[in-house]
């Protein structure tokens, strides 16, 4: 049995806390998970936009890869921001043999507008990694990207689900529908059904690395062995929750509030 489930990040940095490695270490923790992370690229960001990029030189990457996976056990791992093609090569051929589930969230640009990836690597990360997911987490702009078609009802949501997994491998997919007016709906098709996760949008600003922190949380939840199902509906309420709580922190799209979901329950 296991004694702790624990969860790997490999992903890009977010010094004001509130998306990237430090989104998703925040998340494991809040869910009793044991967090590793592999930085890909140091990001100078905040809640306003992106300021600076640095990328980690290839080797170091690799061996930040080494260094988790020939010591310590992971049962579950996300990708967030991997900027280039390069990159994306190196971390296939490091995780391609794991065999557990991967969670990828398709980062492409920041809540800001910003862009986090080569153009060129979009297509690298549509043919060579979504082959090897066990879900994907794209919004609507990312869902666009990777099926080419427009989506502007939740019929086009289901089938650009769809898409994704029929044609491009993935073993399910969940389109989000954060980018959306009306209630906050997303979809998971898991190859065989359709599921609909609906929550009431809560009017705020603050959406400061959403994506970064359900993506975390499905991690987590898979790691400690949940369905993939299960896995995602928990991971939709506790989005849902650190959002109905986030901070107005920073000057732009303030940051959600991991410590939400535990502080409802200490008040039930
Ligand atoms: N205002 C809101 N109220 C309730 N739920 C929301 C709201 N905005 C986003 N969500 C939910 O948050 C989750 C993340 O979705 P979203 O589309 O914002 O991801 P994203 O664009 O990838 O995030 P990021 O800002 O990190 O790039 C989804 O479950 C979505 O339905
Ligand atoms: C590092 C990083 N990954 C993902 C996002 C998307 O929210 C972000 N802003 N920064």
């Amino acid at each position: 049995m296991r004694n702790v489930a624990c969860a790997l990040t490999i992903a890009g940095t977010d010094p004001s806390g509130g998306a990237g490695i430090q989104a998703d270490l925040k998340t494991f923790q809040e869910l009793q998970t044991y967090g590793m992370s592999v930085i890909t690229s140091v990001v100078a960001q905040n809640t306003t936009g992106v300021q600076d990029v640095h990328h980690i030189p290839l080797s170091m990457i690799q061996k930040q890869l080494d260094s988790v996976i020939n010591d310590m056990p992971i049962h579950a791992f996300k990708t967030g921001m991997i900027a280039n093609i390069d990159m994306m090569e190196a971390i296939k051929a490091k995780i391609k043999d794991l065999h557990i589930p991967y969670v990828m969230d398709p980062v492409m640009v920041a809540a800001s507008g910003d862009p986090l990836i080569a153009t060129d690597a979009q297509k690298f990360l549509r043919e060579e990694l979504l082959p090897l997911t066990t879900i994907v987490t794209p919004n609507i702009p990312e869902a666009e990207n990777i099926t080419g078609i427009t989506i502007q009802s939740e019929e086009a949501m289901q089938e650009a689900a769809k898409l994704i997994v029929h044609t491009y491998g993935a073993e399910a997919a969940l389109v989000k529908g954060g980018h959306f007016t009306g209630d906050a709906i997303d979809f998971l098709y898991d190859g065989e059904a359709i599921h609909r996760f609906q929550a009431k949008r809560i009017d705020t600003t603050n959406s400061h690395g959403t994506g970064c922190t359900l993506s975390a949380a499905i991690t987590a939840y898979l790691a400690q062995g949940d369905s993939l199902y299960n896995a995602v509906k928990q991971a939709k309420d506790y989005i849902t929750k650190a959002i109905m709580h986030s901070f107005d922190l920073g000057h732009g799209s303030g940051p959600t509030n991991h410590f939400a979901p535990r502080m409802e329950e200490i008040k039930q």
